[in-house]
């Protein structure tokens, strides 16, 4: 049998991945926002989630600053819109608004989470391909600056429902450009095979915003595009910018209606493994802004207002899921699946067999979803102590009834990892809790704001109690 020399072991911890306040202690221990992780444990217990509250407000900060720098050089202004799908308690919306964000909302949940957060409406955007009437009535009620119209039907019972409510809905159109991106690649395409908006190729769109336009009950505010998620190559979000101004001035040139404003989407891609490079929202910005001055410069249109719609990017890299290690079992791995036969060419001729030391932890996909659902891939490190210098290659894996139960696929941890250990995963901000399951009947861990060495509970833990009362006997 061989094994793999194991590489050094994961640390230090790469600051593309790990919230800002990170810092290791002489003993090797980390803290975040000047809370000792080990402390932070002992008193809420694991597994729990742990924002650094400074990080969060800084990378809002940023999408702000540089959106608003590089499109008040084309001489138009852009709104953030904190998409709250990635995470959202009334916490951090409020954040968010302090720090000159609105609010993305999916769901009736999560227009109430930003309501009750003292956002006003008119800074709350709702989206969704299948809005219930209830939630369409709510959002009028609390004045939402935009609903934003997904498709055909929805122009007709957004329209009925403004008509009820006495009010004139103010509303986008969500198109697809048939850019379709996500992680390095993008295709074009005439037709979009999936369920989010309303093909621009196809006429529907063009379709749906004169429809919008015949009702009087219905303000236009503007065209809609989101591409994808976890970009991390940003040139769909030219195409995809120039196929909405390009929708924009035909409409302009069939109803003489130029639309005022272009929502461009989220999906800004962060780093999950050291070395992966995110993509800069400067960047991003400037190549969006030009993007937008020269199309528009080419079509003779105005410059519309812009707003984009970032999540993963600004609460991603903010957290991370601290666990207690549980179960440590070496398990040795046939890597070639042959049962360890000789190749014909002698032994280990094609011997690829190592020992993979997998590391259980006290959660699981109950409470990141993400390596289960796509495939994601996340890295750890131990965060109560140094741990020995020699690594193995390790697996995190979940307590759930599942083989496919893995938090971190391969990781080198050091060698001496042993129950009773706290590991931290980094880069869990964003859809971790808020995809989040009862899956085993496991009550979802809290969210914890760190900052200035106190801890601030966000959503507390579930209880054994919370799960019975909903069983209903
Ligand atoms: C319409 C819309 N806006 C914004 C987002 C936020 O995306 P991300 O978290 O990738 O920035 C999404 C999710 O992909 C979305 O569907
Ligand atoms: N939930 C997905 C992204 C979906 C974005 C919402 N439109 C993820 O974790 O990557």
């Amino acid at each position: 049998m061989t094994s793999p020399t194991p590489g050094p072991v994961d640390r230090p911890l790469d600051p593309a991945l790990w919230p800002t306040s990170t810092a290791v202690g002489p003993d090797g221990a980390v803290s975040l926002g000047g809370v000792d992780l080990r402390a932070l444990a002992a008193e809420h217990g694991t597994p729990a989630y742990v924002l650094d509250e400074v990080d969060f407000r800084r990378r809002a900060r940023v999408f702000r600053e540089e959106f608003g720098r590089a499109f008040a050089a084309i001489g138009t202004e852009v709104d953030v819109y904190y998409a709250g799908k990635a995470f959202l308690s009334t916490a951090v919306a409020r954040w968010a608004a302090e720090e000159g964000l609105r609010i993305d909302t999916a769901t009736g949940g999560e227009l109430a989470v930003a309501l009750r957060a003292g956002v006003p409406g008119e800074h709350i955007g709702l989206h969704g391909n299948n809005k219930s009437d209830a939630e369409i009535r709510r959002a009028l009620d609390a004045g939402v600056g935009r609903l934003v119209l997904d498709s055909l039907p929805e122009v007709d019972r957004v329209a009925a429902a403004a008509a009820a409510a006495g009010v004139r809905a103010p509303v986008m159109v969500r198109v697809t450009t048939g850019v379709h991106a996500g992680g390095h690649e993008y295709i074009s395409t005439a037709h979009e095979d999936q369920k989010f908006g309303l093909s621009v190729a196809g006429g529907q769109a063009l379709e749906a915003l004169e429809a919008v336009l015949a009702r009087p009950e219905l303000d236009l505010v503007g065209i809609h595009s989101h591409i994808g998620s976890q970009i991390l190559d940003p040139s769909g979000f030219t195409v995809a910018t120039r196929r909405i101004l390009e929708l924009r001035a035909l409409l302009a040139e069939r109803t003489g209606h130029l639309v005022r404003e272009v929502d461009l989407g989220g999906g800004y891609g962060i780093a999950y493994l050291p070395g992966e490079v995110p993509l800069d929202p400067a960047e991003v910005a400037d190549g969006m802004a030009a993007a937008v001055a020269a199309v528009c410069a080419e079509l003779g249109t105005p410059v519309p207002r812009v707003s984009i719609e970032p999540g993963r990017a600004v609460v991603g890299p903010t957290t991370v899921t601290l666990y207690t290690v549980g179960t440590v079992k070496p398990v040795v791995v046939d890597g070639d699946g042959d049962g360890d036969q000789q190749g014909p060419d002698g032994p280990a001729e094609d011997d690829r067999t190592f020992t993979r030391t997998y590391v259980s932890v006290d959660g699981g996909m109950s409470d990141n979803l993400r390596p289960a659902l796509y495939g994601a891939r996340y890295s750890a490190a131990l965060v109560n102590r140094a741990g020995g210098a020699d690594a193995v290659r390790a697996r995190v894996v979940g307590k759930h009834c599942e083989s496919g139960d893995v938090v971190v696929h391969d990781v080198q941890l050091p060698a001496d990892v042993r129950a009773g250990d706290l590991l931290a995963v980094p880069a869990t901000g964003a859809y971790g809790r808020s995809m989040a399951s009862n899956y085993n009947l496991v009550p979802r861990p809290p969210v914890l704001a760190v900052r200035d060495g106190e801890v601030r509970v966000l959503v507390r833990r579930e209880t054994e109690d919370d799960l019975l009362a909903l069983d209903m006997g």
